[in-house]
């Protein structure tokens, strides 16, 4: 599959990779380099000692751990280029994934993954993260960026499957069907018609009218349902949904509330004891969003009341970090409570996991490391400015990519221009986001030797947090 697509081309010897005194290649901390005294723009003075130049970059000197079972289809990109690539089927607790992280150039994650602060201050070689997944809040994506370590993710590949999904959800909670069908495999035969519905002609309510929730929309209305959406920011209505101002007005109207909001602090139980006393009595919930979204015992009693006729969650406030025997009550505390209840699907974060969805993640994320890691392109990246340059040239003689992330102070590109002065900037781009900016320069007239001094200049600033020099 990954030959179809068209990815950067491995370079033989080039697309040189170092950070601030990585002559070695690929080992150093970005954070050695901060602040030198003498050493401060503009006024630098060279130094007139021999630099040993950097060492060319080699693909096969880029460590890749892969975590949760990340698709063949992204694993297969990255060894294509000769990164050394671990694969593991599980997430790692927070101790191991500290000792394991240490020496990667690139972490690959999913959902489970807690990318902490801790953490990724060990990481000291960490240049990239990939959530081959729609979520980014298992990482801490502000230290990750003061570190200057990029993340990328897969917005949309698998808002298709989390929108089936949801489609199955809303006809199997209105005709019960999970309990009929557990009944039968205990050898009971129950045919019963009361509280069991057709969707046509009901009302869905969306929280959350994204990717998926837009797309939802569509589907649902094609069974004939009403659908109305709450969002917080105004968003075009697809086909008859209408967009509704306030979640109680929302929650009031709704047959069926489905929630497709991020993980936020504003989103942290934003179905609770209120909400649910606002829900139409016998209305159905379903979360495929994230476990904090809803206040557990709360729903566990609007279940048990009789206020909800049913509910489907696919995320939980603490899921368990691989497949196993994890459910049976040390996990959360109100595992037996939900157990207990009468039509309550229970799936086991299965949202995005299909086949399509999976192996189309695998490739969009890989893509978006490879170009990372080989050319310096931030493109798609959802925590440093979006910056590329057309092509690169690097693989010619006495040419460079300098890559620069700094604080977004002032004063900085005339120090950095002064560094690069010397040589001719064939082309320049630079982007701030928030605290941090980006620089991509690529430059020519520039001799291998000259390399360390140059990197040494750069690292120079207070505000350098990461320098990488590709040739
Ligand atoms: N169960 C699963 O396997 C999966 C779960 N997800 C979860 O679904 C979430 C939504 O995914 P997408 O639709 O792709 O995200 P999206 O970013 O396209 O859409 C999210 C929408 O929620 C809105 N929103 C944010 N805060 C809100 C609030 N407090 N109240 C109302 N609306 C709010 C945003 O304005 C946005 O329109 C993801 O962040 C992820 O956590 C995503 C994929 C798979
Ligand atoms: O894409 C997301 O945000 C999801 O929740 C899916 O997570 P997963 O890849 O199944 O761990």
């Amino acid at each position: 599959m990954s030959k179809d697509i068209p990815i950067v081309q491995k370079v033989a010897r080039s697309v040189s990779n170092s950070w601030s005194n990585g002559i070695a290649g690929l080992s150093s901390s970005p954070t050695t380099s901060f602040h030198s005294p003498q050493a401060s723009f503009p006024g630098l003075q060279r130094s007139n000692t021999t630099q040993k130049a950097l060492k060319p970059f080699d693909t096969k000197d880029i460590k890749v751990l892969l975590l949760e079972n990340v698709n063949e289809t992204g694993q297969t990109i990255l060894r294509e280029q000769g990164y050394q690539v671990e694969a593991i089927k599980s997430s790692l607790p927070e101790e191991q994934l500290i000792e394991r992280i240490k020496d990667v150039h690139v972490i690959g994650i999913r959902s489970k993954t807690k990318l902490t602060a801790k953490v990724l201050n060990s990481a000291k070689n960490l240049l990239v993260i990939g959530c081959f997944c729609i979520g980014t809040n298992q990482v801490d994506l502000k230290t990750a960026a003061s570190l200057g370590i990029a993340v990328f993710n897969s917005p949309f590949s698998n808002s298709r499957s989390v929108a089936e999904l949801t489609i199955a959800e809303i006809i199997g909670l209105a005709r019960q069907i999970t309990d009929r069908s557990a009944e039968l495999h205990a050898g009971i035969w129950n045919k019963v018609s009361a509280g069991c519905w057709e969707v046509r002609g009901k009302t869905l309510g969306i929280v959350g009218y994204g990717h998926i929730g837009s797309q939802l929309s569509v589907l649902a209305e094609q069974m004939g349902m009403q659908v109305i959406y709450y969002d917080v920011v105004p968003l075009m209505a697809l086909s008859t949904s209408k967009q509704i101002k306030d979640l109680e007005t929302l929650l009031s109207k709704s047959d069926f509330v489905t929630l497709h909001v991020p993980e936020t602090a504003d989103t942290n139980n934003l179905i609770s004891t209120a909400q649910f006393a606002q829900m139409r009595s016998g209305s159905y919930l379903i979360n495929n969003s994230r476990g904090s979204v809803v206040d557990i015992p709360a729903l566990i009693e609007a279940m048990r009341s009789g206020k909800l006729a049913g509910a489907a969650l696919d995320v939980y406030p603490n899921e368990p970090g691989g497949n196993g025997d994890y459910f049976n009550g040390s996990l959360n505390n109100f595992t037996d409570d939900l157990r207990s209840l009468k039509n309550l699907i229970l799936t086991p974060h299965i949202g995005g996991s299909t086949e399509e969805a999976q192996s189309a993640i695998g490739v969009e994320v890989a893509q978006f490391l490879v170009r990372y890691v080989n050319e310096g392109t931030t493109q798609g990246s959802v925590n440093l400015p979006e910056v590329t340059l057309r092509s690169l040239t690097i693989d010619e003689p006495n040419h460079a990519r300098v890559i620069y992330v700094h604080k977004n102070v002032p004063g900085v590109l005339r120090q950095v221009n002064n560094v690069l002065a010397d040589h001719n900037i064939d082309k320049q781009m630079t982007d701030s986001r928030g605290e941090i900016a980006y620089l991509m320069a690529d430059i020519s007239n520039v001799k291998p030797d000259e390399l360390k001094e140059l990197q040494h200049n750069l690292t120079a600033s207070s505000a350098h947090i990461r320098t990488r020099i590709l040739y």
